[in-house]
Order: structure tokens, then sequence, then C-alpha cells
């Protein structure tokens, strides 16, 4: 059976985009300790896939994702799912607001409610956990006043209570998972998306000749992030997301323009379906 991998303990947000990504197929949910552990496992073929935070709507790249999928090319992005992110403040049972000593979550967790943590409980010391689900099972093994910012499932699962059920500053707050593995998908379902890593010669007008072929073939963009190349202060590459399909025609010729006169390096992540929640 295919194994895949998330960002753990049970109970994360990452638990259940890699739920929704398996859907109806077959697939065992790996917990594993750190982003790090799940590509680790990808590269030795511990895990078929792993399922992994990229892009939150608040609080923009994963750059660490992004980082580590630049630094092992055998990796395709498979699929994709986006989900509603709601953080609930969870404490153990009989610990009211007023006597809370300290909030433990993830540090995204923490960006994604920092207007709620000045408001509702400024000056309490915070504490970084490896994930949502790892403080949320810290709070409730302490025997301290401690809460945890946590999904409000994580609740039942570590026996604490919901203080606040949400908690995040955004109330739109929409986290992307891509679902990476070794295999590209050849033919995804529609709709879907391309995403690309490239790099472009340090010259006038460089990024506008690449975007340019996208414009005139009116291929719509979604997203483009840059990130340090780690060559030099100044040298970036790109990563960009488009609708359609690696293998469309039209897509297809792009991407020899591309590779043949606008890029030093261009490399297709992969083509894949998109599911909305
Ligand atoms: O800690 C978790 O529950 C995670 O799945 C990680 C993570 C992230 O790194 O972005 C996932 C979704 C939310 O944006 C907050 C935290």
């Amino acid at each position: 059976m295919k194994r895949i991998g998330y960002l753990g303990p049970p109970g994360t947000f990452s638990e259940e985009a890699a739920r929704r990504h398996r859907g109806n197929g077959e697939g065992e949910l790996v917990a594993c300790a750190s982003l790090e552990e799940v590509f680790a496992r990808l590269e030795t073929g511990l895990l078929e896939e792993g399922v992994v935070p990229v892009e939150n709507s608040s609080e923009g790249a994963v750059s660490v994702v992004l980082d580590m999928l630049a630094a092992h090319p055998e990796l395709t992005v498979r699929g994709e799912v986006v989900m509603q992110v709601v953080h609930s403040l969870l404490v153990p049972p009989g610990v009211k607001l007023e006597m809370v000593e300290k909030v433990l979550s993830h540090p995204q967790a923490f960006a994604q409610c920092r207007t709620f943590l000045r408001q509702k409980l400024a000056g309490v010391e915070l504490q970084e956990c490896a994930s949502t689900a790892a403080a949320a099972a810290l709070a409730a093994r302490c025997r301290r006043p401690w809460a945890a910012l946590a999904p409000l499932s994580a609740a039942s699962r570590y026996n604490l209570q919901v203080l606040i059920p949400a908690a995040n500053d955004c109330p739109h707050n929409k986290t992307r998972f891509w679902a990476l593995g070794r295999k590209r998908v050849l033919s995804p379902v529609p709709p879907c998306k391309t995403s690309l890593i490239f790099g472009v010669r340090h010259r006038p007008g460089a990024l506008y000749r690449v975007l340019r072929e996208f414009a005139i073939r009116e291929i719509n963009l979604t997203r483009i992030e840059s990130r340090p190349s780690k060559k030099g202060l100044g040298d970036y590459i790109f990563f960009l997301d488009f609708e359609g399909a690696a293998g469309d025609p039209v897509v297809k010729e792009m991407l020899d323009v591309l590779t043949e006169e606008h890029t030093t390096t261009l490399r297709v992540l992969g083509s894949y379906h998109v599911e909305q929640e």
C-alpha cells in the first residue's frame, strides 16, 4: 500500500490535508516529526508521497518547503489540496483565559493569530512546537495552565477543552498543500495547474520575456514567487504556477520556447488536478 507522509503527530492540519489528498483511494498515512523528515523519507523511498504546506493566504509562501523542493530535483508535484484553516485555543479542562501562562503552537499558527494573541493574551509567553498537534499533545500532558493553538479536532484527540473556537485573524484563512512524490502524474484530470521552477540571466527584461510568453498565449498565472538561489546575494530562482497541463499542445510549445530562449534552468515540477474545499 502507498505510504503518504505528513507533518505529525496525528491531528495536524497536514494530516487532514493528506487524508483529503488520499480521498477514497488506498494509502497509509505516516506521521513524520518534521517537514525535513518528510523530504528525507521521500528521498530514500520510505514514502511514496508526502503532503506538505506550500502557501498560506495570510502569511504567503512556506519558504522551507520551496527551498527543500528546489534541493530535491527528483520530486514532482502530484496533487494539490486547499484547506480552510481555523485555529482554536485549546486548554486542559478547567483552565480559563486569564489563567493561561503560556501558549504553544507552530510558528505559522502564531503568525496567523498575531492580532488575537496581542489583544487577548498580551504578555503571555509563546513557545514554538514542531506542529499544532505537537503543541496540543504537550499542553495536555504538561499539567500546567498552558494553551495550544491547534485544529478544533485536536481537542477531543488530546482531551483538551475548546476555549476560543476561532482565533485566527483572517476569517478566510486558507493553506495550500502539495502532494509530492517521485512519479509524475502523466494525465492529470482537469481542472489542472502546472508548477515550474526557473532561473533567468541577469539582463534587462529577462523576467518580462518569460511572462510575455504566457500573456501572448492567454495562459493564466496563479502565483509567482522568488527565492534566493543560495548561490550569491541578488541571485534568485522563481516558482511559478499556471492554469493548464504540461501536456497541452500550447503549453508544451511554450515550455520549449522558455527552455530554449528565456531561462537558464527550467524544471517542470508537475501538472496536477486542483482540489478545492
Ligand atoms: O502544524 C500543523 O498543523 C501543520 O499542518 C503545519 C501548518 C503549516 O506549516 O502551515 C499547516 C497549516 C497551517 O497553515 C498551520 C500550520
